[in-house]
């Protein structure tokens, strides 16, 4: 078994809203990396094993007191360091230079100009001397560290981009993480592959033959039951954990009436039928609708599908025999955020479930062979195990599903209207070709009545409400600019074919202040 973790890069977080895209940038360059808290001990430094070693941003200033520090022997440990922004602004006041607030802040665009020969970090980097930069800084280094060369500046800052290629050591007071940054991915790239020395081995096929063998070795003869929602995460693990141990893998479907249309039936013939997996359906729709019954509470609700799906499981692993394992498409964003949150610093906004909150009498033990990868990840893996295209690339569905795309009151009837419209909606966004270019799109029910007229006869029905959002990360969105030709057709098509609608509206609110779901 190759080992896909002997090369890693290690990320130490201070802060800045985007240490993870840091992380997306080294994972594209095919190497390992990881992500941990600034404060990250010495000997647990050492013991990690990283062949390079990236400072992030941070909205502190280095000179503030009580601002995030590291370990000073960091430096000496002869690990290749590149630090971004403030951490290029920490590696210099190590070495005795200074840093002051400046008089000039940077934010947005910036011009980088080349100063001296390039080194090998911006080897390629500049056209003419100049490579266009995105800056987000209000500090900057204005005396030199010692022992390194200036490599870079702009107009507003005298000291953009340091070295000591003795020692590996690299600084760059933009930021090379972001797309405003063009280049930025190429010096990402040169810093862990040509500086750190990594080769590049974290590619799709390795990251299978790894887990495969790992799936292997920690399973053994034991049986692994799966929540199965043919949504991209649950999917690639089933397939992953299935190509590892074969039919010792149990998937529960569970088809709680909030699902989109035909989809149970997709689900269970993909890989039921196609991929030879074991998937167990449990049809407990009207169990959902009576506990869903009378609440109107968007977080009632959620607790109560939450805790719906979470006693299902439990009746059917109890039903196995020598179920050991509970396998979960728990992904890297999971891990980081609910690192975050442990702090308790961020508002509950919403509950979001995943099934499988394991309650402690369950004892099962935890699988989760996608917990270090990015979605992208996930899907590039899940082509490579030959999982459906039309799988792989679907837009996320959460797991209360139409139960938080119909306000208030959840019925079965809605249940079926709804369906339906998203259904039409879906249809039309492949056929005009826009459901690729939107991250998430999805209709939602309004249980409120409005007058129309159809056939000269007076209506007074329900009201459907579209949404379709570009984002990256799900945590800021922004609406799709639907053309207008497209919306008529589609809400032309919904008022005709769907009985119990006789309006559409477009959602044209971005996140924040909105959220994606309605509820
Ligand atoms: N109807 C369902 N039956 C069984 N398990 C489910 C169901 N819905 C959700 N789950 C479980 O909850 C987990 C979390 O759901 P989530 O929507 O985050 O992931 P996903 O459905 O696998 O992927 P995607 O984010 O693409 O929708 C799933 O991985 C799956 O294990
Ligand atoms: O698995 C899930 N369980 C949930 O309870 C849940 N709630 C929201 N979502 C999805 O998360 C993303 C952000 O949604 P919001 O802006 O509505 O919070 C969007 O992609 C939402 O679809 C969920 N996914
Ligand atoms: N983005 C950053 O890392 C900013 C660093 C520091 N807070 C500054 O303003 O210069
Ligand atoms: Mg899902």
């Amino acid at each position: 078994m190759s080992d896909i973790h002997s090369e890693k890069i290690l990320i130490l977080d201070f802060g800045s809203q985007y240490t993870q895209l840091i992380a997306r940038r080294v994972r594209e360059s095919h190497v390992y990396c990881e992500l941990h808290p600034y404060d990250m001990g010495l000997e647990e430094i050492k013991a990690f094993g990283a062949k390079g070693i990236i400072l992030s941003g941070g909205p502190k200033s280095v000179y503030d007191e009580g601002a995030p520090a590291i370990e000073e022997e960091l430096f000496e440990l002869g690990i290749p360091v590149l630090g971004i922004c403030y951490g290029m602004q920490l590696m210099s006041r190590h070495f005795g230079g200074e840093v002051i607030a400046a008089g000039k802040r940077e934010y947005g665009h910036a011009e980088l100009q080349s100063v001296g020969t390039p080194g090998p970090l911006f080897d390629g980097f500049f056209a003419d001397g100049k490579s266009p930069v995105w800056m987000s800084h209000g500090d900057h280094v204005e005396k030199m560290p010692e022992g390194f060369e200036m490599i870079a500046k702009t107009a507003n800052a005298p000291v953009c981009g340091i070295q000591n290629v003795a020692r590996n050591l690299y600084g760059v007071q933009f930021h090379p993480e972001v797309n405003h940054t063009p280049r930025g991915d190429a010096l990402i790239n040169t810093f862990v592959r040509k500086i750190c020395g990594c080769s590049g081995s974290w590619t799709p096929g390795q990251i299978i033959e790894d887990a495969v063998a790992r799936i292997k070795e920690q399973v053994g003869s034991d049986q692994v039951i799966l929540g199965l929602s043919g949504g991209v995460d649950s999917s690639v693990a089933a397939a992953l954990i299935h190509k590892a141990i074969g039919d010792q893998l149990h998937c529960v479907f569970v088809d709680n009436g909030l699902l989109r249309l035909d989809e149970g039936d997709q689900v269970m013939a993909t890989f039921a039928s196609n991929m030879g997996v074991k998937v167990t359906r449990v049809n407990a729709q009207q169990r959902f609708y009576d506990a869903l019954a009378g609440e109107t509470d968007p977080e009632k609700k959620r607790k109560i599908i939450g805790n719906l799906f979470v006693d299902i499981f439990e009746e059917e692993s109890n039903k196995l025999k020598d179920a050991k394992w509970l396998a979960q498409g728990t992904i890297y964003p999971d891990v980081i955020e609910s690192a975050g949150a442990k702090t308790g610093k961020a508002h509950n906004i919403k509950s979001h479930h995943n099934v499988g909150g394991l309650p402690d009498y369950m004892k099962l033990q935890l699988l989760e062979p996608l917990r270090e990868l990015f979605k992208d990840e996930v899907r590039t893996v899940g082509e490579e195990l030959g999982l459906p295209h039309q799988m792989v690339w679907r837009h996320p569905f959460p797991g209360p599903g139409l139960g938080v795309r119909i306000l208030g009151e959840v019925k079965e009837e809605y249940c079926e209207i709804l369906r339906r419209a998203d259904a039409i909606y879906i249809e039309e966004l492949y056929e005009s070709g826009h459901y690729h270019k939107i991250s998430q799109a999805f209709a939602v029910f309004l249980p409120v009545k409005s007058v129309g007229v159809m056939g000269d006869g007076r209506t007074y029905e329900y009201v459907v409400a579209l949404r379709a959002v570009e984002t990256k990360d799900f945590m800021t969105a922004g609406w799709y600019p639907m053309p207008y030709a497209d919306l008529a057709r589609i809400s032309n098509r919904i008022i005709n074919e769907v009985k119990g609608i006789n309006r559409v509206t477009y959602d044209i609110s971005s996140k924040p202040p909105a959220t994606i779901e309605w509820e």
